[in-house]
């Protein structure tokens, strides 16, 4: 088994939430030191880590950017190296995005380019939000690169194919939180209370509406509901209920249209069961908009490389279309041009789900297609200085 495989199976263990990823940064920095001192610098920014590998010229700078926080799902997997954090798991494969990212540092220390390669290890993908404050640390603006590029997984790509496209790869997401207050009492009393598991239900039904009666179909957006808590018992009417979700749009339009019906809907629940509403929007992220042109020069390079490249590294490039997932990978984008890929993993379980496995060889497949594209990238850069001279 690669080194790398092995590092993805120890992070695997330690899954933990944004900006407590302790453990995780420390188990990183344990690997990262070991590279070559006199050509890697490392800098370590909350529980995030930046890794500066010195090219031969060293003018421009390419990132790689990997994330590194946990989901508190509880792990159902068949493996053996399990989660050792009770309700805590590696359920968006960014243990597989931290083993690529050791491997593509260990790469370049070993085999320097012309360009200094930046290797960014952020927390906090999943929420609040890692990408933002990173960007506007001194460690990262002394660093800022002039490329970047990331990965995701992707459970329903098999092993060997990537999947990329020009322009929006990911949705813009926000957070939602909303509060229901009503009156609790007696289970065998309901007309003297005001019941908000009653009301919460309604208000489940009626989000949804938004997307099938106030957007345009093919405006697509989604709004998800995904944590409901409240009540204290089954005799016992709930005075209080909060809803957890996300919206998810593809455009300024659909992001406006969303929040101002989710207040409509609020006020008519407000007035139909006598409760308070309250809403509050957590973090909100950008679009993931690939660079164009950098896109399209990619799936260029890489339709005529592969054929290149020998089994079983080899790979094949799909064009995709946008995804509703969500990505803070989406704000390096607004200062500095790149690109994101889906990387094909292979699992029956999808993201976010308690028994998600992806294969481990995507590792290694991965760590060869990103070297190889930022080896090429550097050396057009240096091409191109040349040629300026
Ligand atoms: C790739 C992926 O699954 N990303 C997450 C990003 C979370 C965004 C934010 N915290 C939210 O839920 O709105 C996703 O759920 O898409």
């Amino acid at each position: 088994m690669s080194k790398f495989r092995e590092i993805r199976r120890e992070l695997h263990r330690i899954p933990e939430p944004g900006f407590q990823e302790v453990k995780t940064q420390a188990l990183l920095l344990k690997y990262l030191r070991q590279l070559p001192a006199d050509r890697v610098e490392i800098k370590t920014w909350c529980t995030g880590i930046l890794v500066r590998i010195k090219g031969t010229i060293g003018k421009r700078r390419i990132a790689y950017r990997a994330d590194i926080d946990g989901l508190p799902i509880t792990e159902e997997t068949s493996y053996e190296f399990r989660s050792e954090h009770e309700g805590y798991m590696h359920a968006c494969g960014h243990d597989m995005h931290m083993a690529i990212a050791v491997g593509v540092a260990s790469h370049f220390a070993h085999h320097p380019i012309e360009d200094d390669v930046i290797v960014i290890f952020q927390p906090a993908e999943e929420g609040p939000g890692g990408a933002e404050p990173m960007m506007r640390s001194e460690e990262y603006r002394a660093w800022k690169p002039d490329l970047i590029l990331a990965l995701h997984i992707a459970p329903e790509y098999p092993v060997g194919q990537i999947a990329v496209r020009p322009g929006t790869l990911f949705a813009r997401t926000a957070e939602i939180f909303i509060e229901l207050k009503g009156k609790g009492g007696h289970a065998a009393y309901p007309h003297q209370a005001k019941d908000m598991i009653i009301a919460a239900a309604q208000l489940v039904m009626q989000l949804q509406t938004i997307i099938s009666r106030n957007l345009d179909p093919l405006d697509a957006a989604v709004i998800t509901i995904g944590k409901i808590t409240g009540g204290v018992r089954q005799n016992v009417i709930a005075e209080r209920v909060r809803l957890e979700g996300t919206i998810r749009t593809l455009s300024d339009a659909a992001t406006k249209t969303v929040r101002s019906r989710i207040e409509d809907i609020l006020h008519g629940i407000e007035a139909g069961y006598g409760c308070e509403a309250t809403v509050e929007y957590g973090a909100d992220y950008v679009q993931v908009d690939n660079d164009e042109a950098l896109t399209k020069e990619f799936m260029a390079w890489m339709r005529g490389e592969q054929q290149q490249v020998e089994e079983p590294l080899r790979m094949e490039l799909v064009e995709c279309g946008a995804a509703m997932t969500g990505e803070d990978f989406g704000f390096f984008l607004t200062e500095t041009p790149g690109f994101m890929f889906w990387l094909g993993v292979d699992s029956p379980y999808g993201l976010h789900h308690a028994k998600l496995e992806p294969k481990e060889e995507a590792i290694d497949q991965a760590i060869s297609l990103v070297t190889r594209y930022i080896t090429w990238k550097s050396r057009q850069h240096a091409g191109k200085e040349q040629r300026d001279r």
